[in-house]
């Protein structure tokens, strides 16, 4: 196995800093329980290196041209593409999550990030607009200045790409930090974006729990932050970016519907579910956790699924036949016990798994239930874990009103054969993000993102780079200027 110790637990100014008067931030391997690797988490001497150094280096990235520093992410989407091997391995010693999945879902869609970004950082430009008697205006679209990523642990490497890779081709510096679970694949990027080229400085790393990001977050020297996380933390992290009028995007947490009609591909549905739910152990923002099938599919849906779930297999997650690994840590794994223990004693069914398997590590076996109603516990609150619930509904306007009868938005899906009704489903659905006889899928072109609590603002696609710029607008006068007096 590769030895996941990193140089230090910091990248600082285009070096590895280590200062190991910070509280311990032990790595834990999912699969085991091993401690793999001892970080430090950020002092605030170390915060403020980082930001010192994420300001000092910002004018003059931001002075380059833009196919300047686009070529320098270019470089590092093809080392992150010739290093994917190596970087699979780090992510799943990190998350637990099988190498099957960090082989397609982390490094490459790093990389995809930063070769976007990196493609439209030339042609990021202002406007000119004609005003009357010759005057005219334009725009001027800028940095914002130094900001700062927060990340969560499901996709390390893959959130970090996300928000940098935007940030840095709008000119702006990052101080980025790694979710405390799964601090090691951000370290990784820093340095092949240095090894690519990056000027010290423009893109930093430091580790550290919440009370590492409220710093970050609250310093007068951030223009921007990005967070990636829970509602409770984007509350709370929103709220600090106001304060100051900074800035701010929230991808936070989902309790997503995917709706079921009888005309659906029945094999299409039940695979959509399945990636919908136990991907990644069921920790992915996004997942379809409320799955709503028409009576007339109900159970035949319900029969096919936990047919399945037989296959799943479970085990170490660095053999390629791997295709359900532990929960990210013990704690995570003891919430979804808890769903799960709460789901039985409200009255739904549970069909298939739930139980805990005899394995190092820690594993829990995907859990499906049915006879699921609205007001129960798990089709309310984000599990963030293998669990799905299968609810029964006999009318698309009935299925419309339930699926949007939550507090969260980020992403619902809709299997149909019926072209104008997908279309309508989607235009009611009151989420972000949505897909039509699929789910998940999440190329870099396309925006992403919630509405309602699960989130402001966009990831990925054009629409990011609106939230990583803002515009100056120029007035120039080509007459005279006349007063009343
Ligand atoms: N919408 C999206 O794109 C995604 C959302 N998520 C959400 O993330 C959550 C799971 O991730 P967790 O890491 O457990 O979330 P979390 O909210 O506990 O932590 C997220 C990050 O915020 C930091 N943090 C905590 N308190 C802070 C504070 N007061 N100020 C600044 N930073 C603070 C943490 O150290 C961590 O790096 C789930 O709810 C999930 O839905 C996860 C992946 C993608």
């Amino acid at each position: 196995m590769i030895n996941a110790q990193p140089h230090a637990s910091h990248f600082v100014n285009g070096v590895p800093l280590e200062d190991a008067n910070g509280a311990a931030l032990p790595v834990i391997y999912p699969a085991t329980g091993d401690t793999i690797a001892e970080l430090h988490a950020a002092t605030p001497a170390v915060i403020e290196a980082a930001l010192f150094a994420a300001e000092a280096a910002q004018a003059e990235w931001a002075a380059m041209s833009g196919t300047e520093r686009g070529r320098i992410l270019r470089r590092a989407a093809d080392l992150l593409r010739r290093r994917n091997q190596a970087l699979s391995e780090i992510e799943t010693l990190d998350t637990g999550k099988p190498i099957q999945e960090t082989l397609v879902a982390d490094a490459t869609s790093a990389a995809d990030a930063l070769e976007y970004f990196g493609g439209l950082a030339g042609s990021l430009t202002g406007e000119h607009i004609q005003l009357p008697g010759g005057d005219f205006a334009y725009t001027r679209r800028e940095a914002l200045g130094v900001c700062v990523g927060i990340g969560a642990w499901n996709y390390p490497i893959q959130i970090a790409a996300w928000k940098s890779a935007p940030a840095l081709a709008c000119g702006n510096t990052m101080v980025f930090k790694p979710s405390e679970t799964t601090p090691l694949s951000a370290l990784k990027l820093a340095e092949i974006f240095f090894e690519a080229g990056l000027p010290p400085g423009v893109f930093n790393v430091v580790q550290g729990y919440g009370d590492v990001g409220a710093a970050l977050v609250t310093d007068p020297r951030v223009a921007k932050v990005s967070l990636t996380g829970s509602v409770p933390t984007g509350k709370k992290v929103y709220a600090a970016a106001a304060a100051q009028m900074k800035h701010a995007t929230m991808e936070l947490g989902g309790k997503s519907p995917l709706v079921i009609f009888d005309d659906a591909d029945l094999e299409s549905a039940v695979s959509a579910a399945i990636n919908a739910n136990f991907y990644s152990t069921g920790q992915v923002c996004s997942n379809g956790t409320r799955v709503f099938v028409q009576a007339g599919i109900h159970d035949a849906f319900v029969k096919r699924l936990s047919d399945r779930m037989q296959n799943a297999r479970l085990g170490d997650p660095m053999d390629p036949e791997t295709t359900i690994g532990p929960m990210v840590s013990a704690r995570q794994r003891e919430i979804v016990e808890g769903f799960i223990a709460k789901g039985k004693d409200e009255g739904a069914t549970l069909v298939a798994g739930g139980t805990i398997p005899d394995l190092p590590g820690f594993f829990i076996t995907p859990a499906l239930f049915t006879g699921v109603t609205d007001d129960m516990t798990i089709a309310r609150d984000e599990i963030f874990g293998p669990v799905m619930s299968v609810l029964r509904f006999e009318t698309e306007d009935e299925a419309l009103r339930r699926a949007n009868d939550t507090e969260f938005g980020l992403a619902a899906g809709v299997f149909t054969r019926d072209l104008a009704r997908a279309h309508r489903m989607v235009a009611g659905f009151e989420a972000g993000t949505c897909w039509i006889n699929t789910y998940n899928l999440t190329p870099v072109e396309m925006p992403f993102g919630g509405a309602k609590m699960s989130g402001i603002g966009r990831e990925n696609s054009r629409a990011a780079i609106e939230h990583y710029s803002q515009l100056k607008s120029v007035y120039v006068a080509m007459n005279p200027t006349e007063a009343p007096f």
